[in-house]
């Protein structure tokens, strides 16, 4: 499956056309609203107050019920947007954000309003594929599943650890990141290859890095390789019901860019949320001065909880594309 997400945060719309979806994967409606539920905006005071119900409209490649196979259009549209905030930054751009970026790369035409292509909104038309991703990997007994595993800090923090710690960070105008571990199980042994482009890590990779704010991945014991000896690192063989396995999962369930079996696990940093309504420093691109700069908006303090569901699709359409690899 091959995927493009369009729109922009404060545009009438956001969605995503999927490319090459099996034909007759009946949409399980039910299971796609909760996908997209569990990610959307405004449902606690750790997220972002912007509302909206990120209802799911098909365009092309469904009938009834069923996906046709040809192209999978689908659009959300935006209903909570406050535009004034955001005149500023099209001069003064917000540290951590992609304002300086985007303009430079789309020559000053980029939609800056709420971040406008490169918002986090823009994941939930990516949580829509994934949601289609998973119900095919379902079909061939393939699953994924995410949880936090840090949040500001905090090493597998229980929800009241997590949520107290984003909420310190709110009171003093800031905001804090955190990590997401997730694992893929039923992956098939023996795909992928060494090279560039079909490396199963690679290819993981280029799927989680196109979430925003994803800074860093690792796989299985991940940076803890650095403090580990060979023979605590080596995944032992062993037979379980006559198939090979490995005894540890050390390696994430990848040997030389190829899967070995075990479940794919890997490990995500999401940097603290840019916007923070603490003054920081930046520069007027139209005076060339240095200024003080306080972000106005509607934001998430962390964004690793609302993201779990969005890793989880990203991981669902990285596994799709492994599998349809020779
Ligand atoms: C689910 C989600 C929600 C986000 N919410 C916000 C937000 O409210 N404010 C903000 O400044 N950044 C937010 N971000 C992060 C920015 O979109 C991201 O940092 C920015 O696009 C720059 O990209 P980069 O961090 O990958 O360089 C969010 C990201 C995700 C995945
Ligand atoms: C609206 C959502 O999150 C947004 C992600 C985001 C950002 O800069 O990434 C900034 C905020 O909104 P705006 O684009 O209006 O500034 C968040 O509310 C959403 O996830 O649906």
């Amino acid at each position: 499956m091959r995927y493009t997400i369009f729109g922009e945060s404060h545009g009438p719309a956001i969605g995503v056309t999927l490319e090459g979806v099996p034909a007759g994967l009946a949409l399980d409606w039910d299971f796609i609203r909760a996908e997209l539920k569990r990610r959307a905006p405004g449902q606690d005071d750790t997220s972002t107050p912007r509302r909206e119900a990120d209802e799911v409209e098909i365009l092309s490649g469904v009938f009834e019920g069923r996906t046709t196979g040809t192209p999978l259009c689908a659009v959300i549209r935006n209903t909570d947007t406050r535009s004034r905030d955001y005149s500023k930054l099209r001069d003064m751009p917000r540290p951590g954000h992609a304002d300086y970026t985007g303009q430079l790369r789309y020559g000053g035409y980029n939609d800056y309003r709420g971040g406008g292509h490169f918002s986090g909104r823009l994941t939930a038309p990516l949580v829509f594929a994934g949601a289609v991703a998973k119900l095919a990997l379902g079909e061939r007994g393939v699953t994924v599943t995410a949880r936090v595993s840090n949040i500001g800090g905090i090493s597998d923090p229980t929800p009241e650890q997590a949520r107290a710690r984003i909420l310190e960070a709110k009171r003093e105008g800031d905001s804090v990141g955190g990590c997401v571990r997730c694992t893929v199980e039923g992956m098939p042994a023996g795909r992928g290859a060494p090279d560039f482009g079909c490396n199963v890590e690679g290819i993981f990779s280029q799927y989680l890095f196109a979430i925003p704010a994803v800074k860093g991945i690792a796989f299985g014991a991940g940076f803890g390789f650095a403090a580990m000896q060979g023979s605590e690192a080596n995944d032992p063989f062993c037979l379980e019901g006559g198939a090979v396995r490995t005894a540890t999962n050390h390696t994430g369930g990848v040997n030389g860019g190829i899967t070995n079996g075990m479940p794919v696990e890997f490990e995500v940093v999401f940097r603290p949320t840019p916007s923070i309504s603490k003054s920081q420093r930046t520069v007027s691109l139209s005076t060339m001065e240095e200024r003080e700069l306080v972000v106005e908006g509607r934001h998430d303090p962390c964004v690793v909880l609302r993201a779990v569901p969005v890793v989880e699709a990203a991981a669902a359409l990285a596994a799709c594309q492994v599998l349809g690899l020779d």
